[in-house]
């Protein structure tokens, strides 16, 4: 079985000035990612926590981040990746939730907490340390490599344990089925505490390649996005469907912009027939994938190539061949997945785990709570469980409203969220993206909008309010920010 850091290190040796990380303004190669995190995990190591207790990363796409994560692992510790754009509350959450032994921090936070913090930097410029520690402490097989916690926007955040092992299995299926051996650019879009990163980080460390990161302050300035992308050199992008529909919004973002593309990796939402051929357009040299997987099974456990033949052949992409063996359907069409990359359930709740990963027929699965049905050989995706609500006593699928509201000819894509009060359902409110910018009022495009829906759906499911947005608003993974527009529509 492969081992994560035995093959870092192979490249640190071989190419040990070779840039593994690289934003717009900082590297770092691999001699020094293998050094420093050697440092790291002395200085870790000296401070005699518990085997296996989790190492809390705090920042922003930093190469002190993973320098950070591979001193954890290196002394034995899983780490948590927590990006500073979580709200203070989430993160005393999160320390007190998994039993931190240390906080590291790569930018200042200014947080009361019982558990030592260390900034990285700190921690390195005073180690005078040139030892390694044996590889036999390093984390191994069924001991756990990082805990990422889950945005909660079903609940509370769940910590998801990811084993050394899942992550090999990842990392070994990756390779075998998309082109990652040739030398290049591996994009880093997705914030490390969103496993997406997870897709781009280790492929690209095993491998010997150099992960180019995108700040979410470039990504909030489209110039210097774009002229960030423009000097990446990028080979291999991987992000969420939606962030490349921002980034289509920009005429510029073609193969001209970025000659070396030729990998796409899609995963984490549902990626649209009608992206993928725009992309396809804009980008002819460049394969484009659709994964699907949770964070509960290690990032991803399925893909389809997106062909010409596969988007005239369907309406919508599907998420897995039949012959996927990790994947099927329980009785009433929720998705199960098997397999060696199913997590070792979530840290310090036993029941919570039980009932997501029961055993059945002598396999462990995990029920992901998304709803999927087969056809002519082929698995899709058609919503969540939990996006089944019900209204004035009628059971909802809010996916299926959007749909058809994304289908009429005016409109670009569309989020439907429920209005409560008193944790009831009172209303549905749609926030709507337009082709064109409206040229009569929002009240007569809401008009016609709802007279070409009462077609395909009945009025019950028709929503309450329409809104028209520029863009629809991303969360710091660069998914549709759902819960965002949810608090939105409850104050
Ligand atoms: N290719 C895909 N098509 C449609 N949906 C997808 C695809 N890939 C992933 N998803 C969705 O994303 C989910 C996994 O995302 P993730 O593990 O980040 O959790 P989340 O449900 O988005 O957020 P959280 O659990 O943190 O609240 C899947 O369960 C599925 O609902």
């Amino acid at each position: 079985m492969l081992s994560i850091l035995a093959a870092i290190e192979r490249v640190a040796i071989q190419q040990p000035q070779k840039t593994a990380y690289q934003t717009h303004n900082a590297s770092l190669t691999y001699g020094e990612l293998w050094h420093l995190s050697d440092c790291m995990a002395d200085y870790i190591s000296k401070l005699h926590l518990q085997r296996q207790q989790p190492i809390v990363v705090y920042g922003h796409m930093s190469p002190l981040q993973i320098v950070a994560f591979l001193g954890a692992v290196k002394a034995g510790h899983p780490y948590v990746p927590v990006d500073s754009s979580t709200p203070s509350e989430r993160i005393q959450l999160i320390l007190e939730a998994s039993g931190a032994g240390l906080l590291c921090t790569t930018e200042p936070l200014h947080m009361l907490t019982n558990i030592p913090v260390a900034a990285v930097s700190d921690i390195l410029e005073n180690s005078s340390s040139e030892v390694s520690l044996p590889s036999t402490a390093w984390v191994k097989n069924e001991e756990i490599y990082y805990i990422i916690y889950t945005s909660g926007s079903t609940g509370q955040p769940k910590g998801v344990q990811i084993t050394a092992t899942n992550l090999a299995h990842f990392v070994s299926w990756m390779q075998e089925h998309f082109p990652l051996q040739q030398d290049g650019v591996f994009l880093n879009q997705a914030p490390f505490s969103f496993d997406l990163s997870v897709m781009d980080l280790y492929p690209a460390l095993v491998g010997g390649h150099t992960l180019y990161a995108i700040t979410q302050q470039e990504i909030a300035n489209p110039r210097a996005l774009f002229d960030s992308l423009a000097s990446s050199n990028t080979r291999v992008w991987t992000s969420t469907p939606s962030f490349a529909k921002m980034c289509l919004m920009n005429k510029e973002w073609n193969q001209q912009l970025m000659p070396a593309l030729d990998t796409f990796l899609f995963c984490g939402e549902v990626l649209p027939i009608a992206v993928s051929k725009e992309l396809m357009e804009r980008f002819p040299q460049a394969t484009i994938y659709n994964l699907y997987g949770p964070t509960e099974t290690t990032v991803a456990v399925s893909y389809v190539k997106v062909t010409e033949e596969l988007i005239a052949r369907f309406e919508q992409l599907p998420i897995a061949p039949l012959t996927e063996t990790n994947i099927s359907l329980l009785e009433d069409g929720e998705i199960a997945i098997s397999g060696p990359t199913v997590s070792a359930g979530y840290l310090g709740a036993p029941e919570l785990t039980a009932k997501a990963f029961p055993t059945v027929a002598g396999n462990r699965i995990y029920r992901t709570g998304d709803v999927g049905y087969e056809r002519d050989g082929y698995i899709f995706f058609s919503g969540r469980k939990d996006f089944q609500v019900k209204l004035h006593g009628y059971r909802l699928e809010i996916e299926e409203i959007e749909k058809q509201i994304s289908n009429l000819p005016p409109v670009s894509s569309c989020v439907v969220v429920p209005v409560y009060k008193e944790k009831e359902i009172t209303a549905l409110n749609a926030h709507l993206v337009l082709r064109e910018p409206l040229k009569d009022s929002a009240f007569k495009m809401t008009k016609q909008l709802k007279a070409l829906l009462s077609e395909y759906l009945p009025a019950y499911m028709i929503p309450k309010t329409f809104k028209y947005m520029e863009a629809l608003p991303l969360n710091a993974n660069g998914k549709v920010d759902r819960k965002g527009l949810a608090v939105m529509e409850t104050v």
